[in-house]
């Protein structure tokens, strides 16, 4: 049985457009509203507290999903098997299989790459891994899901999801956005200095010093490369040390040149211990149904 469910992403980013006191006003509150309800952020904890949390889910580790105290990330394997994701009509009189029996697994210190052509449900095997398939009476899901050799649900360990579509604040700059972040997901952290310092590290590993005071940019307004959009959209997710990063097509869009730098980052980020499973658009082929 695969065990679904689980928390939705809550990237809760957004452009703000126009100038001057509004803005800032609507940028305070947005940020007000985040810290509010969305708790560490994008990359998500586990839901229980550590009283709640099953010692026995991670075998002879007390720790709970957490990055180690030494700053290590804890490692999770996760392994699926003969997972189908099907999609009846309304009457339920036919239907569509968006994956059949897709068996595989992603371990610490790998980068997995899910290859395929559009429409073929890289997405759809994405949500399904990381838990985020919206529930439907029309989805049916079945096959066998484990986190570290149990079968569990994302509940257990810190994931990160980066999306295809990047949502940032387009005004700020990149080292705002970043020190936003922190200071809304790391609480934890006691002085600005030691952001500052937490948010130039992160900087520094995802290879965006160079434009760490560009503002982010929109249609309107050039700001930072879609390459640096991405990177800075993994930073994001970093920052509350998730176990699993999902990056869904994070090299679509993107030139030849940025699109190895995003992949760099990934590979740099499994060396790190992560466990990185992302999705690549494989051009140039139609689509001969599902995986
Ligand atoms: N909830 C849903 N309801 C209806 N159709 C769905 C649903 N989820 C996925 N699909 C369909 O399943 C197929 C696979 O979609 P999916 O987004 O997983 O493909 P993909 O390989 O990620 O495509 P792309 O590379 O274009 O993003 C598509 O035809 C999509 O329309």
């Amino acid at each position: 049985m695969v065990v679904f469910g689980g928390n939705k992403v809550g990237q809760v980013v957004a452009g703000i457009g126009g100038n001057g006191l509004g803005q800032i006003l609507a940028a305070v509150a947005t940020a007000l509203l985040f810290r509010l309800f969305s708790g560490p952020g994008p990359a998500l904890p586990p839901e229980a507290d550590q009283e709640d949390h099953d010692e026995d889910d991670f075998a002879g580790d007390s720790e709970s999903g957490d990055s180690t105290a030494d700053g290590k990330v804890f490692p999770v394997t996760i392994r699926w098997r003969n997972i189908t994701c099907s999609l009846s009509d309304k009457s339920s009189k036919s239907v569509r299989f968006l994956l059949k029996n897709v068996s595989g697994e992603a371990k610490p210190g790998r980068l997995l790459a899910i290859m395929g052509p559009s429409g073929s449900g890289k997405t759809t095997l994405l949500n399904v891994l990381a838990g985020q398939m919206m529930a439907s009476p029309r989805v049916h899901l079945s096959g066998l899901l484990e986190v570290n050799g149990k079968p569990s649900s994302n509940k257990a360990y810190k994931f990160a999801y980066v999306r295809q579509e990047d949502l940032f604040f387009s005004q700020l700059t990149v080292w705002e956005t970043l020190a936003l972040a922190a200071e809304l997901q790391r609480p934890e952290i006691p002085s600005v200095e030691e952001r500052d310092e937490y948010v130039n590290t992160l900087l520094f590993k995802l290879g965006l010093v160079s434009c760490a005071d560009t503002r982010i940019g929109d249609a309107k307004v050039r700001g930072i490369s879609g390459g640096e959009k991405k990177r800075l959209s993994l930073a994001c997710e970093l920052i509350a040390s998730p176990s699993v990063i999902f990056a869904d097509e994070p090299t679509t869009g993107l030139d030849a040149f940025q699109a190895e730098k995003v992949m760099e980052t990934l590979r740099q980020l499994a060396q790190d211990g992560h466990s990185v499973i992302c999705s690549i658009q494989w051009t140039g082929l139609d689509r001969t149904g599902p995986n």
